[in-house]
């Protein structure tokens, strides 16, 4: 390109710059002002409201001037907040303003107009222009999608059609141009070489200035209620839709807000990962949570089996086999489920006695009682509301009999000055006729305290025993042929016991939470209008119908490799839409397939194709690096010395290194090694981990789902320790998560996973044990 165009250019982006510093310094002026403001009206409102509330007669009058007072506190903090969300803006577009530009001819129009693109907009002084337009503008469309000539492009006025005659890319470091050129590709392979060269951070970043095609199409699609994204590993679907909220937040301001979003998310140190990536988009994090989380929340209590203790369990052979579990995961048994609480009567519904200080307060026969005096017509949930008034009656009743109980006396002798003191509430002393007048006080106002937990209990539905309603299912619903009936006893005494210990499997939880809420008619949240599922292949079709039921104004966006489904069998992604828009009630389901991976170098995403049947239809970003290395070693010794040097190696190039095991145990077992031989900066990760430091990192594959590292060795993939048949998926995310370079050790001889054909990319080291 001429120079003298540079120089165009880089006097453009000076002008900006000067700008941008133009616009800090009054906004940096404004925010200040506007803090200023927003201090004296809060202090006017706390001098006016305590003056009021203890000097003015006219209480009305008062009331709404600190109405007034109070809306202007609110004004001020919200104009405050809006100028510090405008500073923001303006510092996060400061030294790299942009990274592209269009040049688009309208039809009829004689001249064509040049408009320029970075992660927001920008208007000069005046605002008569714009110098930069956001990425998630309608025509920045054209940028991403068009090739040059006529191009078309979504506005909330329908489709526009434009003439597209130039895009140039920039990349624009400290205010300075350090590489531009015209393309007629989406984005040109060289900036983005560049971006995917970096090391690794401990943060995701945006991948604004270099969304590919079918990134785009994702980030873009407003139409569908039901996205799936089925992309190979390291192929941008958590950057897609991260900046796909961005975008549904850009285009729906008024409607959409980050609190209306969610984000199932694999793991903690995941969440942590991807934190950054909206706010250096000017935007709020959506909400974040992880099936784990979530399904805590729902049974509070109780333990439940977490994805990672599953996958521990799975790895033993005596639990190979997965027919029972897959038949209560899947959308049949749910269906069972619904019918039997619509056919569901009285007589089947099994109630639980409420106790209160280790006695029956309310018996379960009487709740049930209760319960049959309700009209036969009414429904279920509201007869569960009916049923509820009624106990809470009974028990405001019944306070006044409590409070004249031997516990309540002695409580009331045993609390201190403080405590008795707050135990009047408003009253004083001098309010009571005499002592018994007192006394009698206090101790409806002790007992209604203490059997506030009864409330709570009746609100919780604790009268009702959802566990036992559970295994009454188990053993009435029609079980496939597959299963023996021993098996189903033997899961259904497995179930019991658990309960009895306070603990569940995960494959119950999600027939057990839609039992509970089509019971009891709750648990569904309608504010949500956006549920992103990461991993999908770790979800069973169970919880995924219960999600849907539990946000059922939702659109769901689902991201998914089924290569990556440790102990799952693959599915081809079009069966797998089909059945999911059975299962989430889909009316316009949507495809999109990612087969370019971005993360790793050309050298290591051969070598993890390879493994796969159907590997082939990866395609790997020219990129290239080291070829990916397999060390074979004889005896623990011979191996536990390899993994020493290569950690100190690896270590000694790469700011993360990961050290890849099976499972937890493997991963403590590497920790004290290296730290024995007192190697420096090592970090064993467990499932509580929700950051990710630099250094070295020992953590078992599952919890490096979603990550990526400068380098990952892989501890041990000998046939002795990877015998799962689904050691190929495993070996596959192992490999996939490194983007410069990968050591794979094997102690033993190596597992078949790594076939012919991959073992011809790998540079292979031999090594006999050492007689000596
Ligand atoms: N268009 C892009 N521009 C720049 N970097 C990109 C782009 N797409 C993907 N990447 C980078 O590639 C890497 C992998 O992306 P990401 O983690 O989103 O993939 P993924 O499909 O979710 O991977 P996995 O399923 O293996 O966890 C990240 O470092 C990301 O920043």
């Amino acid at each position: 390109m001429e120079n003298h165009e540079r120089e165009t250019e880089q006097a453009r982006v000076d002008n900006v710059e000067k700008q941008i510093d133009q616009q800090v310094a009054a906004t940096t002026k404004a925010v200040e002002d506007a803090h200023r403001e927003t201090r004296a009206v809060e202090r006017n409102y706390s001098e006016n409201a305590s003056i009021n509330r203890y000097e003015v007669d006219d209480i009305a009058e008062s009331r709404s001037m600190i109405e007034q007072q109070r809306q202007l506190v609110s004004r001020a903090a919200e104009s405050e907040s809006i100028l510090k969300h405008q500073l923001r803006t303006l510092k996060n577009l400061k030294g790299s303003p942009y990274f592209g530009r269009i040049d688009i001819q309208d039809p009829g129009e004689d001249k064509s107009e040049t408009l320029y693109i970075g992660t927001s907009s920008l208007m000069n002084e005046d605002k008569t222009d714009f110098l930069i337009y956001d990425w998630r503008a309608p025509i920045s469309g054209v940028y991403y999608n068009g090739t040059l000539g006529k191009v078309n492009y979504e506005t909330p006025a329908g489709m526009q059609t434009t003439e597209l005659k130039k895009k140039r890319q920039f990349t624009i470091k400290d205010g300075k141009i350090t590489n531009m050129f015209d393309t007629n590709e989406t984005v040109g392979d060289e900036v983005l070489q560049a971006a995917l060269g970096k090391q690794n951070d401990q943060y995701m970043h945006n991948i604004v200035a270099t969304i590919q095609k079918e990134q785009n199409d994702i980030i873009r699609d407003t139409r569908s209620d039901l996205l799936l994204v089925q992309g190979v590993a390291g192929s941008g679907k958590t950057s897609a839709i991260l900046q796909r909220i961005a975008y549904l937040l850009y285009h729906s301001r008024t409607e959409l807000n980050a609190d209306q979003i969610v984000l199932f998310s694999p793991n903690n140190l995941f969440s942590h990962y991807i934190s950054e990536v909206l706010p250096s988009l000017g935007e709020r994090n959506m909400r974040q949570v992880t099936l784990e989380g979530f399904i805590r929340r729902r049974f509070e209590g109780l333990q439940v089996e977490t994805l990672f203790d599953r996958y521990e369990e799975r790895q033993k052979p005596e639990n190979a086999s997965h027919v029972v579990a897959d038949f209560i995961e899947s959308e049949s048994f749910m269906t069972s489920i619904a019918h039997y609480v619509e056919k569901m009567t009285i007589d089947d519904l099994q109630f639980a006695d409420i106790r209160f200080n280790g006695q029956v307060f309310f018996s379960a026969d009487h709740v049930k009682d209760l319960y049959k005096e309700l009209p036969l017509t009414m429904a279920p949930a509201d007869k569960l509301v009916q049923l509820k008034n009624k106990l809470i009656r009974e028990l405001q009743r019944r306070v006044k009999d409590e409070a004249k109980k031997d516990w309540v006396a002695k409580e009331l002798d045993s609390l201190d000055l403080q405590q008795l003191h707050n135990l009047y509430g408003k009253k004083t002393i001098d309010d009571f006729k005499d002592e018994d007048e007192q006394y009698a006080y206090l101790s409806r106002r002790l007992a209604k305290r203490r059997l506030r937990v009864i409330a709570d209990a009746i609100y919780n539905n604790y009268f009702l025993d959802f566990y036992n309603q559970y295994n009454k299912f188990l053993h009435q619903v029609e079980v496939p042929k597959t299963i023996s009936q021993r098996e189903w006893a033997t899961m259904i005494l497995a179930f019991q016991d658990e309960i009895e210990y306070h603990r569940l499997e995960l494959m119950h939880a999600a027939p057990l939470m839609y039992l509970r809420d089509l019971i009891s008619g709750t648990g569904q949240n309608r504010s949500f209008q956006y549920v992103f599922i990461d991993e999908m292949q770790d979800y069973s079709t169970a919880m995924l119908i219960y999600l849907k039921h539990a946000f059922p104004q939702a659109k769901f966006t689902v991201l998914g490799d089924s290569e990556q489904a440790l102990f799952k069998p693959l599915q081809l992604p079009e069966e797998l839409l089909n059945k999911l828009s059975g299962v989430l009630k889909a009316k316009r389901p949507n495809l999109i397939a990612l087969r370019r991976s971005y993360r790793s170098t050309t050298e290591i995403t051969n070598f993890a194709k390879a493994l796969l049947p159907d590997g082939d239809k990866i395609i790997s970003f020219t990129r290239h690096g080291k070829k990916p290395r397999l060390l074979v070693r004889y005896s623990d010794k011979e191996s536990q010395q390899s993994l020493l040097d290569e950690t100190l190696k690896l270590a000694d190039e790469h700011e993360t290194v990961a050290i890849l095991t099976k499972n937890q145990e493997q991963a403590a077992g590497i920790y004290q090694l290296l730290h024995r031989q007192k190697v420096e900066n090592i970090h064993l990760l467990d499932k509580d981990a929700s950051e990710l430091p630099k250094g070295v990192l020992i953590l078992p594959i599952y919890l490096a789902k979603g990550l990526e590292f400068d380098a990952v060795l892989a501890a041990d993939v000998s046939a002795k320790n990877l015998t799962n048949t689904d050691e190929v998926g495993m070996i596959y995310t192992m490999a996939s998560r490194a983007m410069h370079e990968l050591v794979l050790l094997s102690n033993g001889s190596v597992s078949d996973a790594i076939n012919e054909k991959a073992g011809r990319l790998l540079t292979i080291e031999y090594q006999l044990p050492n007689k000596n």
